[in-house]
């Protein structure tokens, strides 16, 4: 079962590579595989009841719209590759932003519709390829143009890189790491709100890495920026793609520093808030949603970003951790 899986693994990368390198074998895959559909950088989602879902279109299904606007199906190889079924049915993003948004919406039953909601209401496994999807089609709409040159340059079929032929440049998309960190005292966790924040909401810091900066310097520096303390020990816990304010990869860590040197001196110029909270109050925050967070004098109690986001996962693991030492 194990090695059934791993097989499937490997073959499922080998193929996507493949298709990454072999522009005729890849234009052949545009014929058979399935397509997410977007319209200016927002996904097609079609709701049943009260679930959203992001359906899979089939290149005769796409040719079908491309002929009600009388376009033909030369459109498809703007589609870029975003990954593959265990089938090896590939997935494809095509961005019909130069075509009329309420036309495909009629004739497909759904809606465009912007990320930063979509995202938070389609089914978990959804949303990952959603991300990168959306980050890719991004990337290459702003990168039409060699930085060197100025000249135009090509993609490939797959979309996996930009070529400047005046130049012999290659460029290939970007992410920037950005760190992520759950600062605890032993006993409280630090939670802090930028001015951008929907109001009541505490997330963990973030910061983007410098330029030849590792990541136990970001968050060593990203900490003493932020909120004036120095970080003891730190240790990793996952990553995340996150498609805001354009890929970032986001790296989640936790970090302890000194009970005795705990006194928060925030910057105001990032922060608009940050305190420390105790288990309780952070249990509190986990069960309550925006609408529940509202009180009846408009102030907000303080509520955490949703699952989907990494800094979800970093406070859920601090209260399991706080958890099992108290037990
Ligand atoms: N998924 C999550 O759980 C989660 C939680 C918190 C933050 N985030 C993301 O992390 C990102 C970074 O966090 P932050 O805002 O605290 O960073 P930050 O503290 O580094 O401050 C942002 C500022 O950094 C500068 N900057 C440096 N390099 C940059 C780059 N490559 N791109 C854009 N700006 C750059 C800009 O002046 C910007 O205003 C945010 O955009 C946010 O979307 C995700
Ligand atoms: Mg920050």
């Amino acid at each position: 079962m194990i090695l059934n899986s791993s097989f499937q693994f490997f073959s499922h990368c080998r193929y996507l590579n493949v298709l990454k390198e072999d522009d005729s074998l890849c234009r052949q895959a545009q014929t058979s595989g399935t397509f997410y559909l977007f319209h200016n950088l927002s996904p097609f989602l079609q709701k049943v009841g009260e679930k959203y879902f992001v359906p899979q279109l089939s290149a005769a299904e796409i040719k079908r719209i491309l002929e009600k606007f009388k376009e033909t199906e030369q459109w498809i190889e703007k589609s870029v590759l975003i990954g593959c079924s265990d089938e090896h049915i590939p997935h494809f993003a095509l961005d019909l932003g130069a075509l009329e948004k309420s036309v495909i919406e009629s004739q497909l039953k759904g809606s465009f519709t912007n990320l930063q909601k979509a995202l938070f209401v389609v089914d978990g496994k959804d949303s990952p390829l959603l991300a990168s999807a959306q980050s890719l089609l991004q990337w290459h709409n702003s990168h039409q143009y060699c930085s060197k040159t100025g000249q135009p340059t090509q993609r490939n079929t797959a979309g996996s890189k930009r070529v400047c032929h005046a130049s012999g440049i290659t460029y290939y998309p970007q992410m920037s790491p950005v760190i992520i960190t759950l600062v605890s005292d032993g006993s409280r966790c630090l939670l802090a709100r930028q001015p951008s924040f929907p109001q009541g909401m505490y997330s963990a810091l973030s910061g983007f890495c410098d330029m030849g900066e590792n990541v136990e310097e970001a968050v060593h520096r990203e900490v003493a920026e932020e909120v004036g303390l120095e970080v003891e020990s730190l240790w990793y816990s996952a990553s995340q793609h996150w498609p805001f304010p354009s890929s970032c990869l986001m790296i989640a860590c936790h970090a302890l520093v000194r009970a005795q040197q705990a006194e928060i001196s925030m910057n105001k110029l990032e922060l608009e808030e940050a305190h420390w909270f105790g288990l309780e109050e952070i249990m509190e925050g986990l069960k309550r949603q925006p609408r529940s967070a509202k009180q009846n004098d408009g102030s907000f109690l303080p509520w955490f970003p949703p699952k989907q986001a990494i800094a979800h996962q970093l406070i859920c693991e601090w209260v399991k951790q706080q958890t099992s030492q108290l037990a």
